[in-house]
């Protein structure tokens, strides 16, 4: 068996386990990165970028229907599908490979299994970490155990992203994230679309965001059914796929979407199936192990993921050279009460912090402030019949904001503003000291601010 040594061993290239091994080169160690798809990971392939692609077109002909004057046309589903197989480099990782090369990164292809601490076996070859192997693998589609489902081969986000021509009938399982983008995109390209969730839509946000979404959703004709459970699937000779909801009712369909979250890439990396690893604020899960990304459960988002890797491989360069690690610097942690999110949905769901019932439930003294985002008038600018809502979360004893979202068309590049307040601990006093830009959207920040006396 061929051995080799490295500093830091990261398992995983995606972009939290290249962030990582950046950060330990230009601290100075030497990395290695143990990648068995694509260098690049989910994010780039199948998921935030080609699904952005995939939603981007029609995003922006309904600005353009927003407004008079600008003559469009009708969305062109195959000019869509090949401006989003340019996002994702037509899947090949030359260009990401190339990046690993400049950085000063070896590239092991295959899969990493963790056989003794500190050793990761890569086919025949033997790595041997002298400061920290770091499982950056992130996740897979959890497929939940409705009989039939498996037997129809249902499409999870990987067979969404990639897709290569638009279902006539969709039917979407789940209510999150990626069910609601799909929705939107797949509606828009031109499948019928249903979706089946099983709870509410984007529960995890402010009830409001969900109730605009799937009033979209219907509009866009969308059909969606609420407390929806799925408890059998089958696939007919002729191709056509039947769900069944407990309530009797039947759903056809030509593809199925399953959308009902994620299950951690733990047991090819030798770690328990289907755990997510247990990390401390400088992401170590003991000694030599680190964890960064969605591997860890913590945000399973992709800046986030880069976020605790530049931490991470900070980290493991001042430990490997014998330096204190200061809790100022790396305590406070961003994962818990500042991650930002945008919904690249119709209208968009943008939000940072706390929601107000999370807020209330880890027992803040809390004033809400909501406005309607519409009545700002750069949004009446933006579009026409502009339709939108801000909330924004205050924790009373503190007078900071701790929680902020925005619904709306195109409030996406909003966002910063607020994780910027929430993560600095802006006073509301000096907040009235930032005054927006006329006639922008964002003096819906004025607007909070005047609805929320001092
Ligand atoms: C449809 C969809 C859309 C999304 N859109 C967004 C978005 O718009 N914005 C956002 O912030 N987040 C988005 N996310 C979440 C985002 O994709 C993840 O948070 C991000 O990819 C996590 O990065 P990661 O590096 O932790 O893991 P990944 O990107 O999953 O990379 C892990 C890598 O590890 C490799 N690997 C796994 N096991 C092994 C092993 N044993 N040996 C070697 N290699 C291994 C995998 O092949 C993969 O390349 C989306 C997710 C989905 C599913
Ligand atoms: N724009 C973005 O930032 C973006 C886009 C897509 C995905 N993501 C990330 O990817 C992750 C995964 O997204 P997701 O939508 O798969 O997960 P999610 O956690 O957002 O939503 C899962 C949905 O599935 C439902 N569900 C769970 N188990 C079910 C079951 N057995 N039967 C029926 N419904 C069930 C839940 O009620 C929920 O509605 C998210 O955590 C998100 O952060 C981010």
């Amino acid at each position: 068996m061929n051995a080799q040594t490295y500093d830091v061993i990261v398992i995983g290239a995606g972009p939290a386990g290249e962030n990582v091994a950046d950060r330990a080169v230009k601290g100075g160690l030497t990395a290695a990165i143990v990648e068995r798809e694509l260098v690049g990971g989910e994010c780039s392939y199948w998921a935030c970028m080609p699904t952005k692609a995939l939603l981007r077109s029609a995003a922006a002909r309904r600005a353009a229907l927003s407004v008079p004057g600008v003559p469009v046309g009708d969305l062109d589903p195959a000019a869509v599908l090949r401006r989003r197989d340019e996002f994702a480099a037509h899947w090949k990782d030359d260009s990401q490979v190339g990046w690993l090369d400049s950085a000063g990164i070896a590239l092991h292809r295959g899969a990493g299994r963790i056989v003794a601490d500190r050793v990761v076996e890569v086919g025949d070859v033997r790595l041997t970490a002298r400061h920290a192997v770091v499982v950056a693998t992130g996740t897979s589609a959890f497929v939940p155990d409705i009989p039939g489902l498996r037997d129809i081969a249902p499409w999870t986000s990987r067979e969404a992203a990639a897709a290569s021509s638009v279902p006539g009938r969709l039917a979407i399982i789940g209510g999150g994230v990626v069910a609601t983008e799909m929705a939107t995109a797949f509606a828009a390209l031109g499948s019928a679309v249903t979706l089946l969730a099983r709870s509410g839509v984007l529960g995890s946000f402010e009830p409001f965001a969900g109730e605009r979404v799937t009033e979209a959703l219907r509009e866009a004709g969308v059909t969606v059914h609420l407390g929806a459970a799925v408890t059998g699937a089958r696939r007919d000779p002729g191709g056509e796929v039947r769900l069944t909801l407990a309530d009797g009712t039947e759903v056809a369909a030509d593809e199925v979407l399953v959308a009902t979250g994620r299950t951690p890439n733990t047991e090819g990396a030798g770690l328990p199936a289907g755990q997510w690893l247990t990390v401390d604020d400088t992401m170590r899960v003991n000694d030599w192990l680190y964890a960064v990304g969605d591997v860890n459960g913590r945000a399973l988002l992709t800046h986030q993921g880069k976020y605790q890797a530049r931490l991470a491989g900070d980290v493991i360069v001042a430990r490997a050279l014998g330096k204190p690690v200061e809790d100022a610097r790396w305590g406070r942690h961003a994962d818990s009460g500042v991650v930002p999110q945008v919904v690249f949905t119709d209208p968009e769901v943008a939000s940072v912090g706390l929601t107000a019932a999370a807020a209330t439930e880890a027992g803040l003294r809390t004033r809400v402030v909501d406005y309607d985002l519409g009545a700002v008038a750069g949004a009446s600018l933006h579009a026409d019949g502009y339709r939108g809502h801000a909330r924004m979360v205050v924790d009373e004893d503190r007078s900071v904001i701790v929680g902020f979202t925005l619904a709306g068309p195109d409030v996406a590049e909003l966002l910063h503003a607020a994780t910027i307040a929430i993560a600095g601990e802006v006073p509301l006093h000096r907040l009235w000291h930032a005054v927006p830009a006329y006639p922008t959207v964002s003096e819906v920040w004025l607007r909070l601010l005047e609805n929320y006396p001092l």
